[in-house]
């Protein structure tokens, strides 16, 4: 699709969306940071919507500056898949059976573990580093370091709002029967250089989209991802989205649907369907496919995945 861009800022702000289409507060966040001298550019992805203290889907491309509000509390949230040798015949008659499954194996919301996880049970994690880890956390600010143990109870659990685990099934793409295993950040910083000028990059609800790299854009939970292979794309500080992006704040969406429009919504998907999960209900976010069709020329689409069960917090 390409971008144009937003009017009336001392640095480039360029949109991946329609502009027009891009909510007040957050066209009002972009034109602000649009204006820092100390900015070489902004990128917004089709995601695009407004978060407190700094926008989501939007990369900045600082000169000699960081900003830690830019990149706010969710710092080092991101997403993993793997595809296994599984297939739609392996899976159980019983999706609801699997879930409990899951939903035992790993506490959901604010649930902790009784016993931290022991890395020695972690079938191939690389166990270096990880006492150094700790020692070194106790050196952190005393008022970070106290919460050692809640720190250590809530290592591998999911968390609430948004997070999820999904078992999905795998649809055309370029790289069909390919194995890959993807770790993917979508809220960090990074030193960067384009155009020959060394810049830190914040990518705010965004994924790193450098030429041939392998990235998880999500949708909802009803509406499934994609796996995609990054373009290069210098004009977009080499990004894309992170994902469908919020069409509506959670009070909206729980006043706008109801638990009959969510069990619609989400049909076919082994899930909660309860009044607790209502402000994440598909309608809620963004159509991925048109986000997907926004931002053609940043990634390309390696395989499309259909979730059959989503665990929630
Ligand atoms: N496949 C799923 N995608 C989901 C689900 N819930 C949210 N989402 C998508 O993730 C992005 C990233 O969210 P963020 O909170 O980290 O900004 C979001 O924009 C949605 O498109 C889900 O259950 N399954
Ligand atoms: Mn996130």
């Amino acid at each position: 699709m390409g971008f144009s861009l937003l009017a009336g800022t001392r640095a480039p702000v360029r949109v991946w969306t329609d502009p027009y289409a891009i909510e007040p507060q957050a066209a009002r966040q972009l034109r602000n940071i649009g204006a820092l001298p100390w900015v070489q550019g902004v990128a917004v992805m089709p995601d695009v919507h407004f978060g407190k203290g700094a926008t989501v889907g939007s990369v900045i491309a600082m000169r000699q500056a960081v900003s830690p509000a830019a990149v706010g509390v969710d710092i080092g949230c991101g997403m993993s898949a793997v595809r296994t040798s599984l297939t739609a015949a392996d899976l159980p008659d019983d999706l609801a059976g699997l879930r409990r499954a899951v939903e035992d194996a790993i506490p959901v919301g604010f649930a902790q573990r009784d016993e931290p996880v022991d890395p020695r049970r972690v079938r191939g994690l690389d166990q270096r580093g990880w006492g150094d880890f700790w020692r070194r956390f106790a050196d952190l600010d005393r008022r970070v370091a106290q919460l050692e143990t809640r720190a250590r109870r809530q290592l591998g659990t999911l968390g609430g709002g948004n997070h999820f685990i999904e078992v999905c099934l795998e649809s055309g793409g370029v790289d069909a029967g390919r194995v890959w295993l993807i770790s993917c950040h979508h809220n960090y910083v990074a030193e960067e250089i384009y155009e020959g000028v060394d810049v830190l990059v914040t990518r705010k609800g965004a994924i790193r989209a450098g030429l041939g790299d392998l990235g998880i854009i999500p949708g909802s939970m009803g509406t499934g991802s994609y796996i995609v292979r990054g373009s290069g794309n210098d004009w977009s500080y080499r990004s894309a989205s992170h994902g469908a992006g919020r069409r509506m704040s959670r009070a909206q969406a729980k006043r706008t649907y109801s638990t009959a429009d969510l069990a619609a919504q989400t049909s076919g998907v082994e899930c909660r369907k309860d009044a607790g999960v209502l402000d994440e209900i598909p309608g809620a976010y963004k159509d991925i496919t048109e986000v997907m069709a926004q931002q053609d020329d940043l990634v390309e689409v390696v395989a499309h995945l259909k979730q059959v069960i989503c665990v929630k917090g």
